[in-house]
């Protein structure tokens, strides 16, 4: 399967910064870039270095340029590639830009992730003038990076946190510099593969976690680093949280959420 990532966002949140990082971290895939411009004039694909870019530009291709977005994407899945990347205008609706996958392109695609990123600096105020594009963009997202963290004071940052979480609860929203937490909520198993699972977690091959906290059944245990605590109390709900450089993917396959 070719994996499809799709990194949104509004205009100058920071996609195409986000993009060439991921990249470093993908060099021995075969990966496309799908570039959409709402301009005539490509500025973005000058900035991104070694990958196949392929460009559609005058317009989104959420809407005007929708059918050249599918037919470009039905012609590269032909080819032997690992992924694509799409980078959409910031005034792309995001919701539209996943309704393009026809038949054809699911059959040879898994969506690997569909990312925003928000400017902590403008969200606020461009949330009140542009509202429409940031709802559909931060609904849709499965993830939610941060970006300009360094230009925003911490009261500032948690009512951007609080104005996303508003509108996306499950999203998983970290920052660039790739620090994040994710939640299992009523995640399901037994105590023993409870013990399986947080020796695995504190084995560094889930990433690095720095803190996690949670319940199963009348057990609770915490996380602090490579080592961790067991202990039985109170029946409560089942919930746990890790915040590190997680490996999300393969912990979402581990905690099975
Ligand atoms: N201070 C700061 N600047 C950032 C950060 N991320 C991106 N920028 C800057 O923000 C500007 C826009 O970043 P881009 O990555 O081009 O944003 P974009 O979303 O691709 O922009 P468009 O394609 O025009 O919509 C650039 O000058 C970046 O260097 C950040 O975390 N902190």
């Amino acid at each position: 399967m070719i994996k499809i990532d799709i990194v949104s966002g509004f205009l100058g949140a920071g996609k195409t910064t986000y993009i060439n990082n991921m990249l470093k971290e993908l060099r021995d895939e075969k990966i496309v870039l799908i570039e959409n411009e709402f301009g005539d004039v490509s500025i973005d694909a000058d900035l991104i270095k070694g990958v196949r870019i392929e460009e559609i530009s005058s317009g989104c291709i959420c809407c005007v340029l929708k059918e050249n977005f599918t037919t470009t994407l039905e012609e590269l899945i032909e080819h032997d590639i690992d992924r694509i990347i799409i980078e959409p205008t910031g005034i792309s609706t995001l919701s539209q830009i996943l309704s393009s996958f026809t038949q054809k392109i699911s059959a040879r695609c898994q969506i690997n992730s569909i990312i925003t990123i928000v400017d902590a600096k403008n969200f606020l105020d461009q949330m009140e003038t542009f509202g429409g594009f940031f709802t559909d963009q931060i609904t849709n997202a499965r993830d939610i990076y941060l970006s300009k963290m360094d230009r925003v004071d911490e009261e500032t940052l948690s009512e951007v946190r609080r104005s996303i979480t508003q509108l996306n609860s499950t999203a998983v929203i970290e920052d660039m510099s790739g620090i994040s937490a994710i939640s299992f909520i009523g995640y399901q198993m037994s105590p023993d593969r409870l013990k399986e699972v947080l020796d695995s977690l504190v084995s560094g091959r889930y990433g690095r976690i720095l803190r996690g906290k949670g319940f199963l059944g009348n057990h609770t245990f915490n996380i602090v680093n490579d080592e961790y605590e067991l202990a039985t109390r109170e029946e409560r709900e089942n919930k746990l949280t890790l915040i590190g450089n997680l490996d999300k993917e393969k912990i979402r396959e581990l905690i099975g959420g």
